[in-house]
């Protein structure tokens, strides 16, 4: 598998490329399902309608790796915290995290009754091109910690933050919590048939730096690290947004680190050299434009010349991005990154 190749630092006949969110609203056909199953968690409560939707931006844009259909929060709620999505706001826990009795409460099961996750898995390794690999993924213990203690989406962090500096203890046992499910979450997806993993942490971003290392990056490493103990072929993507300043001190048991859109990639490829696989980063507006993506495009696969690279977008794709610039992009990687190969 190319992506698996070049997450390990193989050489590849052209850099590989998948979009975050490539199974998503931007797809007429993506739509088509949920207006049939009527909302999106059920979407990713149902492997068939989860499998279904995976596959098809690899029928659509021929992208080289999938990404399983599900969501970080599937997991917090599966612990046991109710969760919802309401248009204009996104995800919803009614129920929070606050005290100690609210962490004993939490379900220590959630690894095993989210098996629906993989049942999809298994569904989509069957049915998937054998040369395109597909990605299974979980929130960093921090980023869903962020959810469960707020409720919802926030711009301040008020109350996570308090308990960063208020009442560290008790969140540091709910990011131990956390990372336990999520080791078991990924080992068994791992199990199920995907084929890398990757970390989102949305909300790194949130935390001065000695406390993004103490609240998010540590717990990311400790998941990367028994990972990589008991699958040593399965690469571990790890995705921290908005630490482009941080990136000195990162460090841990990755085959691919991902670089969001605010951090020029030459800068996060000065830091890491070819330690890492580099994983990004074209700012996901430019895909209003093709000119826009073309000199984007072109220039991070200039940088990334010679280096260890997969191309993505530097975050999600948006709703409203026509589904043929998005195939001009993923076309546009792949011949670009061809091209500069046989130059050489
Ligand atoms: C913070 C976060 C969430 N979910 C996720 C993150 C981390 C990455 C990031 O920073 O975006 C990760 C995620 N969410 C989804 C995936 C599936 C795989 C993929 O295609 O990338 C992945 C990897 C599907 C989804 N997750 C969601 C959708 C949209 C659902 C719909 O309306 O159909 C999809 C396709 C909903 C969701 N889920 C979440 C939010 C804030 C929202 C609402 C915002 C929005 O609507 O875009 C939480």
């Amino acid at each position: 598998m190319i992506f698996v190749d070049a997450c390990f630092g193989k050489e590849t006949p052209y850099t590989p490329v998948w979009m975050m969110r490539q199974a998503g609203r931007y797809l007429p056909e993506y739509m088509e399902v949920r207006r049939k199953v009527g909302n999106f968690l059920d979407m990713t409560r149902n492997p068939e309608v989860a499998a279904e939707v995976t596959l098809q931006p690899i029928d659509i844009l021929d992208v080289d790796a999938a990404i399983l259909f599900s969501d970080i929060l599937n997991l917090p709620m599966e612990m046991g915290l109710p969760l919802r999505f309401e248009k204009g706001v996104g995800p919803i826990f009614d129920k929070t995290i606050s005290t100690e009795e609210d962490i004993d409460a939490l379900d220590a099961s959630a690894d095993e009754k989210i098996s629906y996750v993989y049942e999809a898995v298994k569904l989509i390794r069957e049915r998937l091109n054998p040369e395109k690999a597909l990605i299974g993924f979980a929130g960093s213990p921090w980023t869903i910690a962020t959810y469960m203690v707020e409720g919802r989406g926030s711009k301040q962090y008020a109350k996570i933050k308090k308990m960063v500096y208020a009442n560290p203890m008790l969140l540091h046992r709910l990011l131990a919590f956390n990372t336990k499910e999520t080791i078991e979450y990924l080992s068994k997806q791992i199990e199920a048939g995907a084929n890398a993993v990757m970390i989102f942490d949305s909300w790194g971003g949130a935390l001065e730096r000695e406390k993004f290392f103490e609240f998010s990056w540590n717990y990311m490493k400790e998941i990367a690290r028994t990972l990589k103990q008991k699958y040593p072929h399965i690469p571990v993507i790890g995705f921290s947004k908005g630490v482009g300043l941080y990136m000195g001190d990162m460090d841990g048991d990755f085959d691919v680190i991902g670089v969001d859109w605010n951090t020029p990639i030459d800068y996060a490829l000065g830091i890491f050299k070819d330690n890492y696989t580099l994983q990004g980063n074209m700012d996901p507006t430019r895909l209003y434009s093709k000119s826009a993506t073309k000199d984007a495009v072109e220039k991070i696969a200039r940088i990334m010349k010679g280096h260890r690279h997969i191309f993505n977008l530097g975050h999600g794709i948006l709703p409203d991005v026509p589904v043929e610039n998005a195939k001009y992009f993923v076309d546009l990687c792949k011949e670009v990154s061809r091209k500069l190969r046989e130059e050489s």
